[in-house]
């Protein structure tokens, strides 16, 4: 459904997107993640049609970004990091408003605004204001008018950024309601986001992908952190602990700050699915180690996270510049260009 082959987006002289390349299939979540400036929300408004790529190419349903970006709007719904929403309007005329500017036929219009409200848990609110909804409330809004053309994919930049932890797991509850009817990808630099809503996750890191697979495979693939950590006596002899680093399916060993004073703790970094885990015992048994502890350690994917995405480069005074010439040239996201002007009741095709 979502094809990205070799994006590329250089804002100035400064990369934000080196040979981005990934894809998504029908119904599933992709969580597209990265810490701040990694290029989430440069990558989103390309997909979305609002910023041209430097050079290649994106395509949604088969339709390409650049080449055929109106066939590319009708498909994609698109919620900014800062959704722009009318306050005076009612959820409902908003809709209205909303379908009428993304050319939802006159016939359609009641249907779709009903189906987005009723998919967005919105329909009791739906003539409460804007302006007199909780921000969750506010975000379902921004959700709702993304989906009110009903298109097969939905772009989505951090959707639970500011909001409380239940209004997070009612956001996260719904983007996931909406897998299988809609293609979904989420940005996000939260990690439990992603583990717990998307099938797959790509990271992306200074304007390059690091990483794409299931949160599982990942962690099964960059075993960072997976091994034993071992409590033994002080008074071992550090020459006699090398063995340990010579067991098949053993990485490397390293000391770890000492709980007690004449006790020695030790991390042993593993092989991918190796368990050496009884080579070590009689190991420590034949050096004669007092061991009183051995526990397995498992890679998290914040271990996964924090390994492919830790070696940031402090930016140049240079780049610093480039980014500041380079901001008033990129245009804006249509969404963010809704006239309030047109908040007319006359002219929102909207039921009594
Ligand atoms: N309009 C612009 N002009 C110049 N540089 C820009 C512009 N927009 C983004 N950048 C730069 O491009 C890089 C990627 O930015 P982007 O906003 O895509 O990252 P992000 O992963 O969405 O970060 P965040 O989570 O902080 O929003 C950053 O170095 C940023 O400073």
């Amino acid at each position: 459904m979502i094809e990205v082959e070799n994006l590329c987006k250089i804002y100035g002289s400064t990369p934000a997107l080196q040979d981005v390349s990934f894809s998504v299939e029908a119904g599933e979540i992709l969580g597209f993640l990265g810490p701040n400036g990694a290029g989430k929300t440069t990558t989103l408004r390309i997909l979305s049609g609002y910023l041209p790529a430097t050079s290649g190419t994106a395509k949604i349903a088969g339709y390409d970004v650049h080449e055929q970006s109106i066939a590319v709007r009708q498909r994609i719904g698109y919620l900014p990091e800062n959704p722009p929403l009318y306050p005076e309007m009612s959820v409902e005329s908003f809709l209205y408003f909303v379908a009428r500017i993304k050319r939802v036929v006159a016939g359609d219009r009641r249907p779709n605004v009903e189906a987005a409200l009723k998919k967005c848990g919105l329909w009791e609110r739906r003539k409460s204001l804007i302006r007199k909804l909780s921000k969750g409330y506010r975000q379902r809004v921004g959700i709702a008018q993304a989906l009110v053309h009903d298109p097969p994919v939905i772009v989505l930049d951090e959707p639970t950024v500011g909001l409380d932890p239940r209004q997070i797991i009612e956001v996260r509850n719904l983007i996931k309601s909406l897998a299988g009817d809609h293609t979904i990808v989420l940005s996000t630099h939260i990690l439990p986001e992603v583990s717990m809503t998307c099938n797959r996750v790509t990271i992306i890191n200074r304007g390059q992908v690091v990483a794409t697979g299931t949160p599982e495979t990942l962690m099964e693939e960059l075993t960072a952190g997976s091994g034993y950590e071992l409590e033994l006596d002080s008074t071992i002899d550090p020459e006699k602990l090398t063995r340990l680093e010579q067991i098949s399916g053993v990485r490397s060993l390293q000391y770890l700050p000492e709980s007690l004073e004449d006790r020695r703790q030790i991390q042993i970094f593993c092989e991918p699915n190796s368990e050496p885990g009884p080579e070590i015992v009689a190991a420590c048994v034949s050096c004669g180690f007092n061991l009183y502890e051995m526990r397995r350690t498992r890679a998290s994917l914040e271990d996964v996270f924090l390994e492919l995405t830790t070696q940031q480069v402090t930016p140049t005074a240079e780049d610093m510049i480039e980014v500041e010439e380079t901001q008033p040239e990129v245009p804006e996201p249509l969404d963010e260009k809704l006239d309030p002007v047109d908040n007319n009741q006359q002219d929102i095709d909207e039921p009594d």
